[in-house]
């Protein structure tokens, strides 16, 4: 049906290849058609990012053509791209935190003509169109990271695009809103939009899109409609192996009699976690599982010492812990936060420093990072463990692809020597093969005598792992459950509120 059609949008022969020398596209080909999904999947690294910013005008390709409705274009910067039609949601929303929901969605169209009534009105008619809501006064800097990925959205819709170009607009986003994102993609295609639809999450690719390019180390390697994929044949062509999936291993409770590693009394604090207590064990990896707004990152971040406001009790193997990430720290915990890209990596440190950062700060080291060959090998370790894409431990996080970035921080406090690990969203934004190997990372690191909090969006992984779980609603512990004794659906409704009788809690 589409083949008769003039594209949307062509790329023919696309290369890009950056100053280190890396070759990120070679010979890469896609093509969109008026108000399809389009579907681009890849494993960490594949170029799937490079080629959206191509696409976006922020990269300039080294080779090839791009055609915007049939015309060759050579758009050298974001604003060409945009003034084209081409709206671009990237990984890391760079919104203006100080600034409102409203002032956020209008600021790349607002006029100083535009007055502020019209814009309410345009914003609710925005928000009808894709059938969601939210305040327009609420300060950005306040709202969840999936509310600030509909803001996002919000945004590249108030520029009347042609093409939105979403990449992993789902990535920690939890199965509701996950809706809402698929909801508006669908209304939006249904009026003549087209997307282009990069995802780590293959059941979202293959029940929203029309048709798929598949990338491999910089080439398409397969193209064609979703209806002739299924979830085995994608994860082939992506990782261009087979690959068992992420299986649910029912991991029993540890025992009664190993020793407490966590204790948490009556934390509460001020971002909403309310009289939270638990205690985890070695061996332990505990599941937080709770829906966007529960307070389940929060509970972390209070826990670690991050939220200075909150108050109660948290010890490690039975010394109170101050109040402060550095003395979390100093006692044996890790997080790993959600928001990689603005606490994780130090942009100018290559990945051996980056990795061993908490190692030294913990032996403080003095100003000089020599590296040693201890810290050599740490970071070849976790090259090799993680399978992260790079040229080598003395790259820099900037020239890494967002999931390869994300392994590093993973890596950085994995090998940091702590006793108590806290993961948020371990694997968003993480590929299929990898994802398998972190869960299985996790479980050793519990198997070695370590415990884990994990928060995830994906009750299914916080099955696959954790040996224990604690439901999370309006920051408070509403239940708990062994890992082998529950289900999906069950922690969906306990998540939401219901208790087994299905009455709310
Ligand atoms: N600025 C840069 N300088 C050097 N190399 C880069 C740069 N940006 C990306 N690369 C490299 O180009 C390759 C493709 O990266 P890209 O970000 O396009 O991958 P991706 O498919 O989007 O991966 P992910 O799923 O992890 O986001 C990787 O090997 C990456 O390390």
């Amino acid at each position: 049906m589409h083949a008769a059609m003039v594209s949307l949008l062509s790329l023919e022969g696309i290369g890009k290849s950056f100053p280190n020398g890396t070759v990120a596209l070679k010979d890469a080909r896609l093509t969109v058609h008026p108000g399809s999904v389009h579907g681009l999947v890849g494993a960490n690294g594949a170029g799937k990012s490079t080629m959206i910013k191509v696409i976006a005008g922020a990269h300039a390709p080294t080779t090839g053509v791009v055609r915007w409705k049939g015309e060759e274009v050579d758009w050298r910067t974001p604003g060409a791209a945009r003034k084209a039609g081409v709206a671009t949601i990237m990984q890391h929303v760079p919104l203006a935190p100080t600034l409102t929901v409203l002032e956020n969605v209008f600021l790349g169209t607002a006029g100083p003509w535009r007055r502020p009534r019209s814009r309410r009105a345009e914003f609710a008619a925005l928000l009808e169109r894709v059938n969601y809501h939210i305040d327009p006064d609420a300060e950005v800097a306040d709202l969840a990271i999936g509310e600030r990925q509909m803001v996002a959205i919000l945004q590249a819709l108030a520029t009347g695009a042609e093409l939105v170009v979403m990449d992993e607009p789902t990535a920690s986003l939890a199965e509701g809103e996950r809706q809402v994102v698929f909801d508006v993609v669908r209304r939006l295609s249904a009026q003549g939009t087209a997307f282009l639809y990069v995802s780590h999450f293959l059941d979202e690719v293959l029940s929203l899109t029309d048709r798929v390019t598949v990338l491999r180390d910089g080439t398409v390697v397969d193209e064609g409609a979703t209806a002739d994929y299924d979830e085995d044949k994608l994860v082939q062509v992506i990782v261009g192996r087979d690959l068992l999936a992420v299986e649910r291993r029912s991991a029993a409770p540890v025992a009664r009699d190993a020793p407490v590693l966590l204790s948490v009394r009556g934390l509460s604090s001020a971002t909403g976690v309310r009289e939270v207590s638990f205690e985890a064990r070695a061996g332990e990896v505990i599941g937080f599982a709770g829906l966007l707004g529960s307070g389940r990152s929060e509970i972390l971040h209070a826990v670690y010492g991050a939220d200075s406001r909150a108050h109660g009790e948290v010890r490690v193997e039975g010394r109170p812990v101050r109040r402060s990430p550095r003395a979390a720290v100093a006692a044996g915990m890790a997080l790993v936060p959600e928001d990689r890209g603005a606490q994780g990596l130090v942009g100018t440190f290559p990945i051996w420093q980056n990795i061993s950062l908490p190692h030294l700060a913990s032996l403080s080291s003095g100003r000089s990072l020599p590296r040693e060959s201890a810290e050599a090998e740490r970071a070849e370790r976790a090259i090799a463990d993680l399978g992260i894409v790079c040229p080598g431990p003395d790259a820099l996080p900037t020239e890494l692809s967002g999931g390869n970035a994300q392994k590093v921080v993973f890596g950085k406090w994995l090998y940091g020597g702590a006793r108590v690990f806290m993961l948020d969203e371990p694997t968003a934004g993480v590929d299929v093969g990898a994802k398998a190997d972190i869960l299985e990372l996790v479980r050793a690191f519990a198997a070695g005598g370590g415990a884990v909090l994990v928060v995830s969006s994906e009750f299914e992984e916080i099955l696959a792992v954790a040996t224990r779980v604690l439901v999370v609603r309006e920051g408070r512990i509403v239940a708990e459950r062994p890992a082998h004794e529950t289900s999906e659906e069950e922690l969906l409704m306990l998540a939401n509120g219901f208790g087994e009788g299905g009455d709310p809690q």
